[in-house]
């Protein structure tokens, strides 16, 4: 039986050297969006970082597929943005030699480059070891300096085995509090930069996030909490991704009187695994959005690895392997494992007396 730590030490390195790419978009101003519309940007560093993580994958791992939410088409059809991709891409590595070259070292040419990014076009199911990838989540945040996500998950036969989070704009620092404030403007900030880890069976760590070998893990876990009217809870930035009223009106069921907190992408399961919070409620906004396993894979493993649970709006688990879409579930659910069944029942309730 396999205990992951290649893969988990591949997916950490992996992420890591991402993580130099998509920071190096965002000071140089090259952030120029790629935009399908408004509604889903995608910016030039989610291509990047898209075939930085699937040439480490294919190089360790070459039987494994992955489900990548990008894809080259719109690359091959523009050879200038084609090219400014890949001018970014080539010169970026880690800066510990074996450490790079346990990744494939670098990708060889623009037209490896679009290759590399196609090979994210799996399926998705539940037979085989199949990885998720998301190579700038919350990629709102990501424009405007505050919170996203560079996130890669492992599932054998649909099971998350290995989730790896990188959040380059929140604290090393696991116990800093969240705030009303974490959502917002934190590039640059001193002392940031944080990468999560957990194998199944195994717990979840978080290390700093840096360039070259990877620095010492420290255990995490959720905030063990008495009474959830103490809670922090989390929420999307977008009232669009998920429904802020309703939010509001199960945080005062359950007596929460702390304002909420808004970020984006997967740092918010990142932050109550570390127990920074302690809640994380995503409620559909709309009837026919299925999401995407690459939004939520790493995170859902993390945090239930930290002592919490992760379940849709009816309390059934989330169900990686029926194909790219959690479409078997609505919504999540994130809490510590001893108030989940609290907070599915206060969920139910907001969500049962309006008209469906
Ligand atoms: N209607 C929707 N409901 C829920 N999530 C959505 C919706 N539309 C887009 N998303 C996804 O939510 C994720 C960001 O979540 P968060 O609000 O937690 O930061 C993005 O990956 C985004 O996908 P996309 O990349 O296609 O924009
Ligand atoms: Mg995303």
């Amino acid at each position: 039986m396999s205990d992951y730590s290649s893969e988990l030490h591949i997916a950490l390195l992996a992420v890591q050297r991402a993580v130099i790419l998509t920071k190096r978009v965002f000071n140089e101003k090259a952030k120029g969006t790629v935009s399908k519309d408004d509604k889903s940007p995608v910016t030039i560093g989610d291509f990047g970082a898209q075939a930085l993580i699937i040439k480490a994958i294919k190089h360790a791992f070459p039987k494994d597929e992955v489900v990548g939410e990008e894809e080259a088409n719109t690359l091959r059809e523009n050879k200038a943005l084609s090219n400014q991709i890949w001018e970014l891409v080539k010169g970026t590595k880690l800066d510990e030699p074996s450490s790079d070259a346990a990744l494939g070292g670098e990708l060889e040419s623009e037209e490896d480059m679009l290759k590399a990014i196609d090979q994210g076009n799996s399926k998705g199911g539940n037979k085989g070891r199949i990885w998720a990838l998301d190579p700038i989540d919350g990629t709102k945040g990501f424009l405007r300096g505050g919170q996203y996500a560079v996130c890669l998950a492992l599932m054998v036969d649909g099971q998350v085995k290995v989730g790896v989070l990188g959040c380059p704009n929140l604290p090393v620092d696991d116990k800093e509090p969240l705030d009303a404030k974490s959502g917002e403007d934190a590039s640059d900030g001193p002392g940031r930069g944080v990468l999560i880890g957990a194998v199944e069976g195994q717990g979840a760590t978080s290390r700093p996030l840096g360039t070259g070998t990877l620095q010492n893990p420290s255990a995490i876990s959720m905030r063990p909490i008495q009474d959830l009217k103490d809670a922090t809870f989390c929420e999307s930035v977008e009232a669009g991704h998920s429904s802020h009223d309703d939010q509001a009106e199960i945080a005062k069921k359950l007596g929460i009187t702390k304002p909420s907190v808004r970020m984006d992408s997967q740092a918010k399961y990142a932050s109550i695994a570390r127990g920074a919070g302690d809640v994380y409620l995503r409620l559909p906004t709309s009837k026919t959005y299925e999401e995407k396993i690459w939004d939520h894979a790493a995170g859902d493993l993390i945090v239930r690895e930290a002592g919490g649970e992760v379940t849709d709006v009816h309390g059934n688990r989330l169900d990686f392997g029926v194909g790219r879409t959690l479409k078997n579930n609505k919504g999540v659910v994130a809490a510590p494992k001893a108030s989940h069944n609290e907070v599915v029942e206060a969920v139910k309730a907001v969500l049962g007396s309006k008209a469906s």
